[in-house]
């Protein structure tokens, strides 16, 4: 039987992840890189190779909104890791099933259109997606081109956590607590299983501290409930977007300051969070380096809000048995992780500093009542696990 190749593209607001994985018994990533800082003279590409190559190229050349010229670039890589190999599937990381999308599902155009409608629900992710899409379809058209979705693995949440108290025609209208970083979850549950089963099978809480951030509330392997709601604005701060909001605050910028919408969601979206509250940065990296008083507040805030949800999910789980850091702040700042789990003892979180500050799997002391765990997220494997899936199915229907 000849290898399958399933490529796995993730297209954020100024980064394309991609992977590449070969399919024999089993998916094996051969390939793995991203586009960063696209739309800035700074932005590069790099990428590591089955064959131990290493790409690191300059490619400010990229037009900023151009994902298919980027798009470009990761063929070219593509084509050298693999000469003219076939990609069998593709699948691609898509911010927002609405209602309709509950799992992962082939892309015909009617799908694409249908999704388009999704855009101004996900303004950051799902153009972006859709485009990468697109230009997928182009360059792979005997490839069966997957969209899976971050909503999807919160879509049986319980009504209290799918809701917002408006009058009812809002539900049925799909206005909608739907919650995000779905594959990420996915993936920490599968790991949790491999790793811990025991944890798996109880009260969890995944931390995913990226530049979007979230928390997600999870009883038997499935999500229960998440920080994030209607649109990836929602929740925890994040490095530029504000999270929590008293929706008072939108109505006083429109209505008395005279902001106009646009002025308001950029300001929403690219200005607030860590980045608007340091004056500075949305890198965590750069405020802990800077320790500014402001750049301090900022990472205050943060803590202090994904305390206060941790709180909320204990109580939605009637308790807890384990908490995961996952994302690039997650599984990487280590003093982060202290900072959120200090004082909880009286919940059960002991952390083990030596480990934690070493970044082991398990984290906590060996009397923590409550298990804590850094797992490496991992969106690609979960992409190409779905992707591959279909794939398998098409074939052998
Ligand atoms: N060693 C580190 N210490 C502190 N923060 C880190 C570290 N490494 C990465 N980060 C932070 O992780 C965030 C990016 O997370 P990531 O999950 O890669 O984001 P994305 O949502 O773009 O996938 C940035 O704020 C970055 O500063
Ligand atoms: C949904 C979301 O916030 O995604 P990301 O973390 O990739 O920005
Ligand atoms: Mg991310």
């Amino acid at each position: 039987m000849t290898m399958r190749h399933v490529l796995t593209l993730n297209a954020g607001s100024s980064s394309i992840k991609f992977a590449l994985f070969e399919q024999d018994a089993e998916l094996v990533e051969i390939l793995r890189g991203q586009i960063e800082g696209l739309g800035s003279a700074a932005a590069k590409l790099t990428a590591k190779l089955n064959d131990g190559m290493v790409v690191d190229e300059r490619i400010g050349d990229v037009d900023a909104a151009d994902h298919e010229a980027a798009l470009g670039r990761v063929l070219d890589v593509l084509q050298r890791a693999i000469g003219r190999a076939a990609v069998d599937a593709v699948g691609h990381r898509i911010v927002h099933g609405g209602l309709a999308f509950t799992g992962p599902v082939v892309i015909e155009n009617d799908v694409l259109q249908r999704l388009e409608t999704l855009a101004p629900l996900a303004p950051l992710h799902q153009p972006h997606n859709l485009s990468a899409v697109r230009a997928a379809q182009r360059a792979f058209p005997d490839a069966l081109q997957v969209g899976c979705f971050d909503t999807a693995f919160h879509r049986a949440h319980p009504w209290v956590n799918d809701t917002y108290a408006l009058p009812r025609d809002f539900y049925d209208q799909g206005i909608r607590r739907y919650g995000f970083h779905g594959l990420s979850y996915e993936y920490v549950v599968s790991r949790l299983k491999e790793i811990a089963p025991q944890d798996e099978k109880g009260r969890v809480v995944v931390m995913h501290l990226g530049n979007g951030a979230s928390m997600c509330a999870i009883r038997d392997g499935r999500s229960i409930g998440s920080s994030m709601g209607f649109t990836a604005l929602d929740g925890l701060p994040m490095g530029t977007r504000c999270g929590q909001l008293d929706p008072g605050v939108v109505l006083y910028l429109l209505q008395e300051q005279r902001m106009t919408v646009e002025a308001v969601a950029d300001l929403l979206y690219h200005h607030s969070g860590l980045k608007g509250l340091s004056g500075l940065s949305q890198d965590m990296r750069e405020l802990e380096a800077a320790g500014t008083p402001e750049a301090l507040q900022a990472i205050d805030y943060f803590v202090d809000r994904i305390r206060r949800e941790l709180g909320a999910m204990a109580a939605i789980l009637s308790g807890l048995d384990t908490i995961v850091f996952c994302g690039g702040i997650g599984e990487h700042a280590w003093r982060i992780r202290a900072r959120i789990c200090q004082n909880f003892e009286w919940l059960g979180i002991e952390l083990d500093e030596g480990r934690n500050r070493a970044g082991e799997t398990v984290i906590s002391s060996d009397c923590s009542r409550i298990r804590a765990f850094v797992i490496n997220t991992n969106e690609e494997m979960m992409l190409a696990r779905h992707a591959a899936g279909l794939l398998a199915e098409r074939r052998s229907g």
